[in-house]
């Protein structure tokens, strides 16, 4: 079956209990939940990763060239400071979704610029945890016409 790569990026671990008036309350275990359900429905199994360490999203990434159909990536602070990030992802050229639980546009204006909406297939922000769902039919539509 063809298979999907999650990654949440620094502190997401903490979701749940982390700023919950900003981040709510579904932990990261729900959200992993959430997208094997979603994916499973539309045929894709999902490996899920979590790390606060940049290299180790890298990493994780060039593991899956070649053998994943897409990514779903939450980079959490990345978002506004990886160039490498965003070049291991265009680097491996598999199609990418990005999510962000919060809506950055509406918080501080560091939040605002992501390294990585302008080549992620598909962005969706400030839709909670239910985002992520929408990010992994949204990709499989992507994957799909590809
Ligand atoms: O860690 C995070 C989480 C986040 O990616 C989100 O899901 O809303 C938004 C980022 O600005 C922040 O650094």
């Amino acid at each position: 079956m063809p298979s999907l790569l999650l990654l949440n990026g620094p502190n997401l671990n903490l979701l749940g209990t982390r700023e919950p008036e900003v981040y709510g309350t579904d932990t990261l275990a729900d959200v992993v939940a959430l997208v094997e359900s979603t994916a499973a429905g539309l045929g894709f199994t999902v490996t899920a990763l979590q790390s606060n360490h940049e290299g180790v999203l890298i990493d994780a990434i060039h593991e899956v060239r070649g053998v994943a159909s897409g990514i779903v990536i939450n980079p959490g602070g990345l978002t506004h400071t990886s160039v490498a990030l965003r070049d291991a992802l265009t680097g491996v050229a598999l199609p990418f979704a990005e999510v962000h639980v919060s809506d950055v546009h509406a918080r501080e204006s560091f939040r605002h610029h992501s390294y990585l909406s302008d080549v992620a297939d598909v962005v969706v922000v400030g839709e909670g945890v239910p985002g992520y769902a929408r990010a992994v039919r949204e990709l499989a539509e992507v994957i799909r016409r590809a």
